[in-house]
């Protein structure tokens, strides 16, 4: 089902499913993907959440959710198209710089890090954080010093993390980060940040978002994905989220706390993920994407650009698309 509304010259192009559960719901960015990117896109986003799926069904895990999504943004992250571990978008310099967050919703545990740029898959250091420090959230040289304690598989230079996709756009983009945000996010584009929300058999809810960021941006910029409440959230009395688009934008409406506490102002699902979106466009002018997994089983996946690339996976249900109409 596909519903679609318009307000303010904005649409909010949305779908709902029940699922039964363990479940996992996997997103691969909100922008305008080019026809000749969709078949690999949409063939990453199935695989990932079908190794998901793996993950939940596999009794030998202690908390599935989190492996899960550990698990499907690991796919995304080495896979090569996305915004995401190999394939990161270049800072206005050319090095890479990467976020990630996982969070844990039975206990709102949460790991993050932010700025890291030699290390493969920054969800697996997330989720390290959130198991083995006392803390949320670890940056830059600090968060690469951790993933060498920690005996985490790194990269001599950054350099080894860029594609030549990733390296092209950066050329085209000529160093300007306003137009960066113009080109990729306001003219109904965004870029291919990877994200999961999973619900495992005992109802334990997760999320984990890794990006990038934005072509162009400063070094030492962070975007919404790291900080918890923006980039995800889980809480398992309610249910999950990831989100992408516009960082500055997703900070500033606290994008994935603003669907949970929907939800817990008693919005339905769909509608909670429609005002939100709808309120970061008529507020900050900020387009994006999000995927919403309720502890009642609603899977939601709702853009204000023009494609989101989305898979969910369950025993019984298994669904995915791109295109907003
Ligand atoms: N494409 C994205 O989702 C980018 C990410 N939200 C950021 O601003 O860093």
């Amino acid at each position: 089902m596909v519903e679609t509304s318009s307000i303010n010259t904005t649409c909010v192009y949305q779908t709902c499913y029940q699922v039964d559960f363990p479940c996992v719901i996997v997103h691969g960015g909100a922008w305008n993907i080019p026809q000749n990117r969709t078949q690999h896109t949409l063939q990453a986003v199935q695989t990932a959440a079908k190794r998901g799926l793996e993950k939940l069904l596999d009794k030998s895990q202690g908390n599935a959710a989190i492996e899960a999504v550990e698990c499907a943004v690991r796919c995304l992250e080495d896979d090569g198209l996305f915004n995401a571990g190999f394939g990161s978008c270049l800072c206005a310099n050319g090095s890479v710089e990467m976020d990630a967050l996982i969070m844990d919703g039975s206990h709102l545990r949460c790991g993050s890090v932010a700025c890291v740029s030699r290390v493969r898959n920054p969800i697996s250091l997330a989720k390290r954080v959130m198991e083995e420090t006392p803390h949320c959230l670890v940056v830059g040289q600090g968060a690469e010093e951790l993933a060498e304690e920690l005996n985490i598989p790194m990269v001599e230079s950054s350099l080894e993390l860029v594609s030549e996709v990733a390296r092209k756009e950066w050329e085209s983009m000529d160093n300007n980060y306003p137009g960066a945000v113009d080109t990729l996010f306001l003219q109904n584009i965004s870029h291919e940040t990877v994200g999961a929300v999973a619900v495992d058999s005992l109802g334990n809810i997760a999320c984990a978002t890794s990006t990038g960021g934005i072509t162009g941006k400063r070094k030492g910029r962070v975007g919404d994905s790291p900080l918890i409440g923006c980039g995800g959230y889980s809480d398992s009395r309610w249910g999950g989220v990831s989100v992408t688009g516009h960082g500055e934008s997703i900070m500033k409406v606290t994008l994935s706390r603003r669907i949970i506490f929907g939800l817990e102002s008693g919005e339905e699902p769909i509608v909670a993920v429609e005002n939100s979106l709808k309120e970061m466009y008529e507020r900050v002018g900020g387009k994006g994407g999000a995927i919403l997994l309720t502890r009642q089983g609603k899977a939601v996946i709702g853009f204000t650009t023009s494609r989101m690339a989305w898979a969910l996976a369950s025993r019984r249900v298994t669904q995915s698309g791109i295109d907003g109409d």
